[in-house]
């Protein structure tokens, strides 16, 4: 039955937004990638060029099959091109009042009534996204992580209302069509994954707020003590301080526990638009965007 989806929308274009429509183009399928406005159309369509030019120079993709890729991408601005579609997978910031109306306008715009709407929400409970619309039962969370071309998980998360069959249908099409794996995660703020990882985070930035280590100190020694791949700041910068406090927003909202809530640094640091890679600086200084 996944075989069965071939038309697909990716809502924003941002770091995540543009990594699931690389994936999803790469699968063979017909990608349409909306935008607030032309400027951000640009950003993610170089965003997504750059991700596949990267994958071929490391010998992961074959030159012609990046180009075929591309070709399976039409950029837009216009909500109103998604009534074709047959998934629609919302990549926007972690907002839940953006999402919302967006789920709305998705649900009145895309034509088919089988139609699937899938969130890539870090956190926001899928059940308040399902209630926007008059199709809760094809509503679901599709938890990609950064960066998604990279990254095989996908968390699948169901809420009260979502059919079983379209969680089984979409745990099918990320395995079968994406080639990613998946876990199936309860509706709570934070699912599986950010529910363990973003108190870590938190307890990172403390520890660089109270002037207990360095923020360079606090990721060596994460880095070479238990080989994670990247240190917790440099996690968190990579994922964006924006949304790490949004998650933690959301995760406190859920569940009321201290560890949970955001440490004032971090809270400092997103008025100060200091957001990690994406903004140049955060608790390290990044290169290029
Ligand atoms: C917040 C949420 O809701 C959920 C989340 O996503 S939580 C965040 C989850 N993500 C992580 O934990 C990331 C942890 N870090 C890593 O896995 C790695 O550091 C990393 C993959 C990001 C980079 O790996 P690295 O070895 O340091 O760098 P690098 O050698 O440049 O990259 C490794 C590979 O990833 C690719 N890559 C790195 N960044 C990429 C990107 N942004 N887009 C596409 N490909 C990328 C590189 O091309 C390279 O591919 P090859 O092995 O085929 O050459
Ligand atoms: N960063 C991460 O590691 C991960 C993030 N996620 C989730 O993915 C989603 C996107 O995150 P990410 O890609 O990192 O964020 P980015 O900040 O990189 O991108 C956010 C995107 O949302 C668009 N946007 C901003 N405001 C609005 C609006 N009012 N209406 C419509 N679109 C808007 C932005 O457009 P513009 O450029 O014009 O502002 C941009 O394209 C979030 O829900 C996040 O929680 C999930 C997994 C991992």
């Amino acid at each position: 039955m996944s075989s069965e989806i071939a038309r697909v929308a990716v809502i924003g274009a941002g770091q995540m937004g543009a990594g699931i429509a690389e994936v999803c183009a790469r699968a063979g399928l017909d990608v349409l990638v909306c935008e607030q406005d032309t400027r951000a159309v640009e950003a993610g369509r170089a965003r997504i060029q750059h991700s596949l030019d990267r994958a071929v120079r490391a010998g992961k993709l074959d030159r012609a099959e990046a180009g075929r890729a591309s070709r399976r991408l039409r950029f837009g601005t216009d909500l109103g091109e998604l009534s074709d579609r047959q998934l629609v997978i919302e990549a926007v910031l972690e907002d839940e009042q953006v999402k919302t109306e967006l789920f709305a306008t998705m649900d009145k715009v895309v034509e088919d009534p089988a139609a699937i709407l899938a969130s890539n929400t870090s956190a926001i409970p899928i059940m308040r996204l399902g209630m926007a619309t008059g199709r809760a039962g094809q509503v679901l969370g599709l938890h990609f992580f950064n960066p998604a071309p990279v990254l095989p998980l996908v968390e699948v998360v169901g809420s009260l209302l979502t059919t079983p069959s379209t969680v089984d249908r979409m745990e099918r099409f990320a395995t079968d069509v994406l080639g990613k794996q998946t876990i199936r995660a309860g509706d709570r703020a934070g699912f599986v994954v950010n529910k363990l990882l973003v108190p870590y985070l938190l307890s990172a930035i403390r520890m660089v707020e109270s002037g207990f280590a360095t923020a360079a100190d606090v990721d060596r020694g994460m880095e070479l003590g238990t080989a994670h791949p990247m240190g917790p700041l440099r996690l968190s910068d990579l994922i964006g301080l924006d949304t790490v406090a949004a998650i933690a927003e959301s995760l406190y909202a859920e569940f009321k526990e201290p560890l949970y809530t955001p440490p004032p640094l971090l809270l400092r640091m997103v008025d100060a638009g200091l957001l990690g890679k994406k903004s140049g600086r955060g608790f390290h200084v990044h290169g290029g965007k």
